[in-house]
């Protein structure tokens, strides 16, 4: 099977170690997506399984097979980069059909492949073309072709949808969808955009300086974060994280209080009268103009068009909580009241900023309300 594990895998340039102790592994034909900030160690990554990076420490694993020392071309590895790296004297079909013709595979084959690969990516017209007569997607999709006639059980993409413009980039990921479920290679996909991480991956896999932060599905990685960076590097506008204090079942934000209930008391039962970190997504926080049980007090600051929906900032002592709303429907300097909606509360420990966990009786929310563009 096309697994692939890393166990303890370091890699260091100099004195600089960039990938921190990776243990993990990818399943035989999931789409796993290496997520994170620039610099965070996702191309070195991804780059350590196409043998065009050295390990430096530990050791990673093909299809069960140690694979630190064999060289690139012996990985059977398809890759497509971000500058889609195409020869540029070499028409589309040459640049498409160059690495089976250095197999030399049939012409049968060859051709075969070739026209399967054309058909899939609409490209049948544009054989005969040099990539600098084609558009930026048309040479992302010739990429694509090309990886794809490879029909390697490893499928590894660098921010490949990165150089297009946002309609072409909704289309190229629905694209590569379809190519992966026809031929449900392992494929491993780097990007720094949440959307596509949501949209492409059965699972992501966050990084942030080298470390992983959490491996898991898109819901559990939205809904059920591991911890602080998870949270609030996943969802735009990001998870308001505050710090409060847990005193006698009751969450003070600032010198309010208002009651969690018994499911959330008994998970915060060691941090009585301590501060703990409260977590809380901007959708789901419920303004209102008027008070009642459950809800605290604050004043608008500023109020963002979204377009679908406002993004309302409001001052509660010395913090600022951001909260959607669906209408306008308020002004700066007006007191509102914020209800936050129980089953999305968050909490973290201060010091090791990991989640405390969640109730066991709440419900996953398997909606994840990202704006995806088409
Ligand atoms: N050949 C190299 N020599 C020295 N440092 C390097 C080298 N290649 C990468 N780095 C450093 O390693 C770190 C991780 O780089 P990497 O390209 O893996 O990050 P990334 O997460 O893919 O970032 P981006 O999204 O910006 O491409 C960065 O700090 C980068 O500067």
């Amino acid at each position: 099977m096309n697994e692939i594990r890393f166990e303890k895998v370091k890699k260091s340039y100099g004195k600089v170690e960039v990938v921190k102790s990776l243990d993990f592994s990818i399943r035989d034909g999931e789409r796993l997506i290496l997520l994170g900030p620039s610099g965070c160690g996702k191309s070195t990554t991804l780059r350590m399984i196409a043998g065009l990076e050295s390990i430096t420490e530990g050791r990673l694993y093909m299809g069960g097979r140690e694979v630190n020392d064999v060289p690139s071309g012996q990985r059977d590895v398809a890759m497509v980069f971000q500058n889609y790296a195409l020869y540029p004297h070499m028409t589309v079909k040459q640049n498409i059909t160059y690495a089976l013709r250095t197999q030399k595979m049939t012409k049968d084959e060859i051709e075969k492949r070739l026209k399967d690969a054309l058909q899939m990516l609409g490209l049948e017209k544009l054989e005969n073309r040099l990539p600098k007569d084609l558009s930026g997607g048309q040479r992302q999709r010739v990429a694509l072709a090309r990886a794809v006639v490879k029909q390697s059980p490893y499928f590894l993409l660098d921010e490949p949808l990165s150089n297009l413009d946002a309609q072409l980039r909704g289309t190229a990921r629905k694209e590569l969808v379809r190519i992966h479920e026809k031929f449900k290679q392992t494929m491993v996909y780097v990007t720094h955009d949440q959307i596509e991480a949501m949209t492409i991956g059965d699972r992501i896999a966050l990084l942030n300086n080298g470390i992983l932060q959490m491996l898991d599905t898109p819901e559990n990685v939205y809904h059920r974060p591991a911890n602080i960076f998870t949270a609030t590097f996943i969802g735009s506008p990001a998870m308001n994280v505050h710090d409060v204090r847990f005193i006698d079942g009751q969450l003070q934000i600032d010198e309010q209080f208002f009651g969690i209930g018994n499911e959330w008391s008994l998970l915060l039962k060691n941090y009585r009268n301590k501060q703990v970190k409260f977590g809380v997504r901007p959708e789901h926080i419920h303004l209102s103009t008027e008070m009642s049980e459950g809800r605290i007090c604050g004043v608008v600051n500023t109020i963002e068009n979204l377009g679908a929906q406002y993004a309302v900032y409001v001052q509660i002592g010395s913090k600022e909580w951001i909260a959607l709303s669906p209408h306008r429907g308020f002004s700066k300097g007006q007191r509102v009241y914020l209800e936050f909606d129980y089953n999305n509360y968050h909490f973290f420990d201060p010091e090791t900023t990991n989640t405390v966990g969640y109730p066991s009786t709440l419900n996953l929310n398997s909606k994840i309300p990202l704006k995806v563009e088409v």
